[in-house]
This record gives C-alpha cells, structure tokens and sequence, in this order.
C-alpha cells in the first residue's frame, strides 16, 4: 500500500470512529455492535503502530472517548478518568502481563485485583465531610457532565458516608449499571406501550443517567459498584493495595463488586476470568469482561499511564454477544400448536461463543418494529443459551435492492389458511387437524382421556405411527389394522388387537366430547358442553356466525373467531366427514327447556379440593344446570363454591360478601336438580 492509501485508509477510520462515538456517547443510541468498534479501532491503531507519522494528537486512539454535553454543568476533573486498554484473547492477557513485568523488571508473579468488568458507565462522585456534594460522568476524561441530582436518585448510592473513619474528601469512582430484570421490564412495558425500548442495559443506563429531569433517572431501574479512588484528602491513611482500598470504600457505605478477588500470577487470574464468565448467565447485570489490576499501589505507580490508560490494568473482554451479520433470507416455521414464526437465515457469525446461522425474529409485529429487509446488516445477540436474536438493523449499510419480508398468507407446511386474530401478535395456521407441523400434537390431543379417551394409546405411539406415516390425521386412526400396530417398537398382537378394540369401543362419543377432541383453539371441554347445549347438532355448529357464536356463555369475540376460523379450513371439514364415515358417531342432544336450567343466569367459582367428583365433572354439572362457571371471584360471583383447602379466592369472596358453599351443599344441589 502507498502512504497516500495508507493515510486515506487512516483518515476514513478517524472519520468512522468519531461517528460511533459520537452515537454511543452523546446519543446513547450506538448503531453498531461494541465488537466492530473494538475492530476498526484496533484496525487503525495497528495503522498508527506501523506509520507513527501519521498519528494525529487528535486521533481517536489517544483519546478518552466522549464529550459532556452543554445541556448539563461542566465539571472538570482533579485526577483524569482514563479508559482502559483490552485484551480480547488469552495471549493478549499474557502479552500484557509480560509487558508490565518487563517494564517492572521483576520476574516474580505479583498480585492482580480481579474485578468483572461493569457494563454501564463510569461516574465520578464526590464527597465532603460525609456528604454527597457532586457527581459527574467522565466525558471526555478531562471535563464531565455534572449529573449531581440524578446520582442522588440512586438507591445503593449514599447521600452520606457511614461511620465516622472517612476522608474529609473523597471522590469514589465507579459504574453506574443497569439492573437486568429492570430492563427487561421497562422494554416490555415499552412495546406494549409502542414506545422505543432500550437497545441495550448499557445505554439504558447512560440515557437514564444523562437526564435533565432526575425524576426520569429516579424511575430507572439503576444501581452502582465502586471501583476506584479519584481525589482524596492528603491525611487519610489509605491501604496499600487496590484491593485494600475498595475494602476501605466498602466501610465508608458504598457498594463494591461481591465478585472481586485478588489473584497471585497469571494461572489465578485465568481461573477468575473463567469463573465470572460463567457466573455471567445467572448475574442481574451486565458485565462484557474482567479488569485486571495490578493490586501494588506502589506498583501502579511506577507503571504510570499513556494517552488514555493506565499501564497497571487490562480490560480482558468476553467473545462478544452481539456481533454483525446480513439477513440473506427469513423461513417461515410451523410449531407444533400451528404457531407460525419467522425465522432469519443470516450469513454465518461468530456470536457469544457459537457460529450462528439462524436467529428468531418472533412473529409479524416484531419484523415490523425492527423495520427490516432481506438484505439488510443487522445486529445478531446471542448471550447464554438464549435462541439469537435480531437487536436492531443498521440502516445506513441498507443495499438498494433490499427486499420486503413477506409474512405468507397460507401455511407453509399444509398450504391452509393462516389467522392472525386482532390483538395477538401470533399467526397460526387454521388447520388444526391436518396440518403436517401439527399432526402429533393434535392426535395427541384427540386421543387423550377427556377426548376420546382411546385406552393404550399414549402419546409415544402417536410419535411412532406418525413418525413410521401410518397415520396423518385423527380419522386414519380408525382404519389402522392390527398386523400395523403390532409392527411398532413394544406392542405386540395382544396389545395390537386390545387397541383395535379400544379404538372401535371409542366412536361411540358425545357431541361436547366430539368437538373438544377437535382441538379448536381455546375451545376446553366446558365450552365445548356450552356449545353443544347451544346448538344441539354439529351442523348448527358449523354454520353459527359470529353474532350467534357470541351470545352462548363462555364464547368471547377470539373463541367465536377461532372457531370460525376452524370450520372454515376445508381440512378441517375432510377429516371431520372421515372420521363420521369411519363410525364416530354420538346420540342426539334434546334441548333443554329453559325451566330445565334452574340456575340460568347464575355465576358460580369453584376452589379449594373436592372430595367427591373433581373439579371439571363438577363444573359440568353446574355447566349443564345453566349456571356460568368462572376462574375468579368478583362482584359479579352469585357463589363460591369452597372446597378443603380453599385459599384467596375465599378470602376474596368473604370480603366482597359472595355467598359461600360448601361441597355437600353443591352435592345437595345437584341431587335436588337430579344430577349425580
Ligand atoms: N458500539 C459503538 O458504536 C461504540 C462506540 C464507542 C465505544 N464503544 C464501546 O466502548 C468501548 C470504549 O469505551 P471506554 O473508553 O469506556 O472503555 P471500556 O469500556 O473498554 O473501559 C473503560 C471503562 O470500563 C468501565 N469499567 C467497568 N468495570 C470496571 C472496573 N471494575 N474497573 C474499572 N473500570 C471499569 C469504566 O466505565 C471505564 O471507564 C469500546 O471498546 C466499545 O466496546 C462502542
Ligand atoms: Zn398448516
């Protein structure tokens, strides 16, 4: 390369990098993961190495990263508050420990404060005769922003200093951080509201912090560990070693780290860094890292400082969780409910640990909210076991024919309608009963004790006659032969012929117990009972609207949809006329005068245990009296029925004055209504 390149090369880094600052730092909002910085800025330092002529004063490699902004006060620093330079491998550990042992010229393995490394931003806060007087970010490492007010809202930050053996000034340092559970709070919260959500915990923190209204910052889910000492009173004894200090710190109220140890030479400090990270997956913070530090005050001393760290401490970072990538296509995946989830197939990466190919993107709204095309470079995040996931898109590397994501409107696996009922965010295939994603589920479902109720026929040989194509819906049950069953993994001609038999035995049903086989969504056996008091025949049931769906109890406006939805799926229709073929068939309901349903319009809760008949058969029969029978006590309730052990739900019903029952007091009722 000439110098000419070369310089070109250097000043279109410089350029790149001050953008990213400028993002990360003064907009809190970066538009790149934290490992493509790290990689240009160490692109252009290795330039700078090699063509120390062309380094620039102004370079962003000799700088403190950051500005403080005009809205706030200025404060300017008594010590600087440096940054720290990171190693991203072990040999790069090891190479910065022989450095400093060179420099030392010592060969002895000296002791290291091992600390995680915080992800959130530094603060510098000072105290005078105990009290809390100021508090500044670092900003450009000379000059911070005075966010006095919004520290005070800090919980585990002191307004005064505990005890009575502390400075009569001290300026404490350490990481402002975002709590994890809080975060993920506030960006649920967010999306539901449709409001932004924070890209990350990191700049969470920072924007939270970085607030002209404390009150903002108050509501924020923030916490702070010291880690270091900035000015302090020339006649306080401080301790010898960093680790000492913090300890000292520690005595004067603030929080420190629970995770920081010392360690004796390089082998202890690998075990550290190994340890935290994994610890890191059960942490209610973020950490992106360890920092090591040599614990020797007097070393440190004589290790000094360049440009924009200290010589004595590494930032010995983590694989990087978030990382860059381009989505070359997104596949639509069929879940065993019929779920319908857009996958990404992005250009294989380096992520958090693993090469990852495939990242979610959830359903229809999330694709929506990321704004993003095939096409586009996004930010890939995987950390622990969690499935990756698309964080955000980086907009500016939009080629020109990136192309829309079209969600399908069939299902991709069986070619049915898709539904995506207002409000949910999920879109699901309609054809419940013959989708091919959905088959085993579904004949589960069918086969299970309060559907048809097939004796021997559990789930493992579902798996199996599905898996060996013996059978691909409900109605192909019925035509299964014995010599079929008896070829399957532990059955043999006994079982085979008892599961023929219990499969004949079956077709005799009822029509509640019909319709809940179906595996409608949302549709349980009561509604199912509701449903066939209502409408008497299948046929009725088919061709109700929703207008008529609706005024039967237990139906909402997303039932009455579902079960639209079910019956307008000719699948669906196919294998109900297959199964009716095949012999299911159940007797006539007669309907019920309405003086036959002595407790019409009443509301009814059941709680606690029942001793004589479970829950759900006594449901049915208060269900078959025309009684509602709901989850929760409210005033609406008519009565409680309270079993042993009944908890809230009785408290709730004593409060609100609800009548409550007892269970012989039910059975009583049922006996007086004929039912047993
Ligand atoms: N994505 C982007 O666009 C973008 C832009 C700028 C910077 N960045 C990220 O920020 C980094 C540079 O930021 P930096 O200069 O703050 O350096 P840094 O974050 O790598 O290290 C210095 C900082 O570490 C923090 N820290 C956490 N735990 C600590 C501990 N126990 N002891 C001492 N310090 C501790 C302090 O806040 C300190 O200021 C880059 O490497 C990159 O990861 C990203
Ligand atoms: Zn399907």
């Amino acid at each position: 390369m000439s110098t000419d390149s070369i310089s070109l090369r250097i000043s279109e880094l410089v350029s790149l990098l001050n953008t990213y600052n400028y993002q990360y730092y003064v907009l809190d909002n970066p538009s790149i993961p934290d490992a493509e910085y790290d990689r240009v800025f160490r692109e252009l330092q290795a330039l700078e190495a090699e063509y120390p002529h062309l380094l620039s004063p102004q370079s962003p490699t000799q700088k403190v990263g950051g500005v403080a902004l005009n809205k706030f006060d200025q404060v300017t620093h008594e010590v600087p508050m440096l940054s720290l330079d990171n190693a991203m491998t072990e040999d790069e550990f090891v190479a910065f420990h022989k450095r400093i042992n060179d420099r030392l010229k010592t060969n002895q393995d000296f002791e290291f404060c091992c600390e995680p490394k915080l992800d959130g931003l530094a603060v510098s806060i000072l105290y005078e005769n105990g009290k809390l007087v100021r508090a500044a970010t670092r900003g450009d490492g000379a000059v911070g922003e005075n966010i006095t007010e919004n520290v005070k809202t800090i919980k585990s930050i002191p307004l005064s200093l505990i005890g009575d053996n502390f400075p009569e000034r001290v300026e404490i340092r350490g990481e402002v951080f975002m709590l994890l559970d809080g975060f993920l709070a506030f960006n649920q919260q967010a999306i539901e509201n449709g409001t932004k959500p924070m890209v990350n915990p990191r700049n969470g923190a920072a924007g939270s912090l970085r607030q002209l209204d404390s009150k903002i910052s108050a509501a924020r889910p923030l916490a702070f560990y010291a880690y270091g000492l900035g000015v302090v009173s020339d006649e306080f004894e401080l301790a010898e070693s960093h680790y000492d200090r913090l300890q000292q710190v520690k005595s004067f109220g603030l929080p420190v780290c629970p995770e920081i140890t010392v360690a004796q030479g390089i082998d202890d400090v690998l075990d550290f860094y190994k340890n935290v990270s994994e610890k890191r997956a059960s942490l209610n913070y973020e950490i992106d890292g360890t920092v090591l530090k040599v614990n020797d005050i007097d070393l440190q001393d004589e290790l000094g400082f360049v440009a924009r760290a200290p010589r004595w401490a590494i930032a010995y970072k983590f694989p990087a969780q978030e990382e860059l990538t381009v989505l070359n296509d997104v596949e639509f995946q069929v879940g065993r409910t019929g779920a319908i989830t857009p996958v990404a197939k992005v250009q294989p990466v380096f992520v958090g640990g693993v090469t990852v190919s495939n990242a979610t993107l959830h359903n229809a709204e999330e694709i929506e909210r990321l704004g993003i095309m095939i096409g586009d470079t996004v930010i890939i995040r995987r950390a622990g076991d969690v499935i990756p996931q698309i964080v955000s898109v980086v907009l500016d590397k939009r080629p020109d024919d990136a192309k829309i994501i079209e969600f399908p409107t069939t299902c991709p696996v069986c070619d049915s309608q898709v539904e995506k009922p207002e409000g949910e965010a999920v879109t699901r295939c309609t054809a419940g009963l013959f989708c091919g994603a959905q088959r085993k589920e579904a004949i589960k479902h069918f086969a299970s004790r309060k559907a048809f109720d097939v004796d021997g026929l559990g789930d493992k040989i579902v798996e199996q006659l599905v898996d060996e194509q013996l059978i691909q819906s409900p109605a192909d049950l019925f035509v299964l032969t014995e010599q079929q069953i008896s070829n399957l993994e532990r059955m043999g001609p006994k079982s085979a012929q008892n599961l023929v038999q219990a499969l004949q035995d079956s077709k005799s049903t009822t029509l509640p117990k019909f319709l809940y086989s179906l595996g409608i969504r949302e549709v349980g056996e009561s509604t199912a009972l509701n449903l066939a008091n209502h409408y008497q025949t299948l046929e009725n049931i088919k061709n109700a609207d929703y207008d008529s769906l609706i005024t039967v109890s237990d139906v909402g406006g997303i039932v009455a949809n579902h079960i639209l939805a079910f019956f307008k799926e000719s699948h669906n229709l196919d294998v109900i006329a297959q199964l009716i073929e095949h012999g299911v068939h159940w007797p006539i309901i007669e309907k019920k005068q309405e003086s036959e349903l002595p407790l019409l319009g009443l509301t009814y809760v059941l709680t606690g245990s029942l001793n004589e008949m479970g829950r759900t058969e006594a449901k049915n029969a208060l269900v078959s009296l025309g009684a509602k029978v709901a989850g929760s006590v409210s005033a609406k309730t008519h009565f409680l029925i309270a079993g042993e052990k009944s908890g809230s739900k009785l408290t709730k019903a004593q409060d609100l004055g609800v009548p409550v029952l007892t269970e012989d007091d039910m059975l009583a009722l049922f006996k007086q209504h004929g039912v047993n």
